[in-house]
């Protein structure tokens, strides 16, 4: 498979190259140049197939040519190796947990996947590869956990100081050895700008062998269709598929669900499940698509204002807004309804979303209220544990600490404070590096 880059000034690159470069030289974002259509009875037979076969299946064809199957295999069963359960709420909507992986946030799935491939390729080289990554909370974490103590990387996040939770917080700023973070006094569309910059910077691509780790990187966004998949095979009405809400920022993780229903994956409808920040539910209502600047919400880590994939989705509905319609309705939820429904929720159907999923929730809600023979999920994008500060007095009880993170939480916070200005970035990674 080859990938072109969005901006066309690029020459064409296999997945090896796309996964070590992050982003193409003309600042475009790769983009694969067919999509692989799955067979219909694949997904018709779904159940009979192991989790780890669905997701070699879908991964294989974009894949193909760098990675040997028998390798990549054995990615595969690493990245997805936790559970990925959908959990029914009430009646018409489900909920698809992507918080059992290691920092309790769907960001597991693409943060082990690509730093597995990169570790792959990492073998034929011999320099020391820095990945650069911006975070709004959990990319941050996940690729921090990811790359932690893996000879030859190192790891550098930037973070929008004051405006990840405290967990998010604690994750990403106290492993130590080859994670560092900088604390940007900004917001995250400051840090994705300043990482994008370095990534056309020659002279410092010169000396530093820079990579990226966010979903413009292939590596990290195509594994995002694993989970919705799987949420396929558990589905027990087949003759009636779902609509499926995702909780969007940056865009990535619902481009990936689409890419996958562009290779035949059952889905009645997808909602982008946005919070404040709606530049995309905008856009689908009255066709205008204006960036804008983050404002920040409780459910902090969609506060963006100017997605990245929002382009790649543009480009799979060959720019036709009409046809990207009739698959795509956006929501536009407040922090008082996200908190209300977050509250109902665990009161009524004793279901504990965190504030992402509350706003997937709600979106779904408002969806089905005007479709009355549909079901659907929403996808529950982090462990409410994460939000703490938020959640607690919500429900006015506390929310128990998964074994897995409480040690982390004692741990002192280690980060650099620099201005969002991309030249401070530039200094210090010279500096460091
Ligand atoms: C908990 C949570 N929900 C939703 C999102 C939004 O996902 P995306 O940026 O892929 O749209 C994020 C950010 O990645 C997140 O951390
Ligand atoms: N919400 C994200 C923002 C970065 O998104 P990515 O998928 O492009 O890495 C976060 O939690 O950091």
């Amino acid at each position: 498979m080859k990938y072109y880059s969005l901006n066309k000034q690029s020459p064409d690159v296999d997945f090896k190259e796309a996964t070590i470069k992050g982003q193409a030289p003309d600042k475009g974002l790769y983009f694969p140049e067919s999509i692989p259509v799955q067979e219909k009875a694949f997904f018709e037979n779904i159940a009979q197939y192991s989790n780890e076969e669905i997701a070699f299946r879908l991964i294989q064809p974009y894949v193909a040519g760098t990675i040997a199957d028998a390798a990549l295999q054995g990615i595969v069963k690493e990245t997805i190796n936790f559970p990925i359960p959908l959990v029914p709420v009430n009646d018409r909507i489900s909920s698809l947990e992507l918080f059992h992986g290691p920092t309790l946030a769907f960001k597991d799935v693409g943060a082990r996947f690509m730093s597995r491939c990169l570790g792959h390729f990492a073998h034929d080289r011999s320099e020391k590869v820095v990945v650069l990554v911006a975070t709004s909370g959990d990319t941050g974490g996940a690729v921090a956990h990811g790359f932690y103590d893996v000879p030859g990387v190192e790891v550098v996040i930037l973070y929008p100081s004051g405006k990840v939770s405290s967990v998010q917080e604690k994750q990403l700023t106290t492993l130590g050895k080859n994670i560092h973070a900088l604390e940007v006094t900004g917001t995250f569309d400051d840090c994705q700008q300043m990482v994008k910059q370095a990534f056309v910077d020659e002279e410092l691509t010169k000396k530093i062998f820079l990579t990226s780790a966010n979903s413009i990187n292939v590596a990290r966004w195509l594994p995002q269709q694993f989970y919705y998949v799987l949420a396929w095979k558990q589905w027990t009405d087949k003759k009636n598929p779902p609509v499926i809400s995702v909780p969007s920022g940056n865009f990535g993780n619902i481009c990936a669900g689409l890419l996958a229903y562009c290779s035949g994956l059952p889905v009645k409808h997808f909602i982008a499940a946005c919070n404040a920040n709606a530049v995309v539910p905008s856009y689908l209502a009255n066709g205008d698509y204006q960036p804008k600047k983050a404002i920040a919400t409780i459910s902090n880590a969609m506060d963006v204002g100017n997605p990245s994939n929002f382009v790649r989705i543009l480009e799979l509905f060959h720019h036709k807004l009409g046809d990207l319609r009739k698959v795509l309705t956006g929501y536009s939820i407040s922090d008082d309804e996200t908190k209300a429904v977050l509250k109902e929720v665990y009161q009524q159907y004793k279901y504990l979303p965190d504030p992402h999923g509350a706003v997937g929730y709600l979106a779904l809600q408002r969806y089905l209220q005007q479709h009355a023979d549909d079901k659907g999920m929403f996808l529950e994008t982090a462990h409410p544990v994460k939000f703490y500060d938020v959640v607690e007095p919500v429900i006015g009880e506390a929310v128990p600490v998964p074994a897995a993170i409480q040690d982390q939480l004692k741990l002192t916070k280690q980060s650099t404070v620099i201005a969002p200005d991309y030249n401070a970035l530039k200094e210090t990674l010279l500096k460091k590096y």
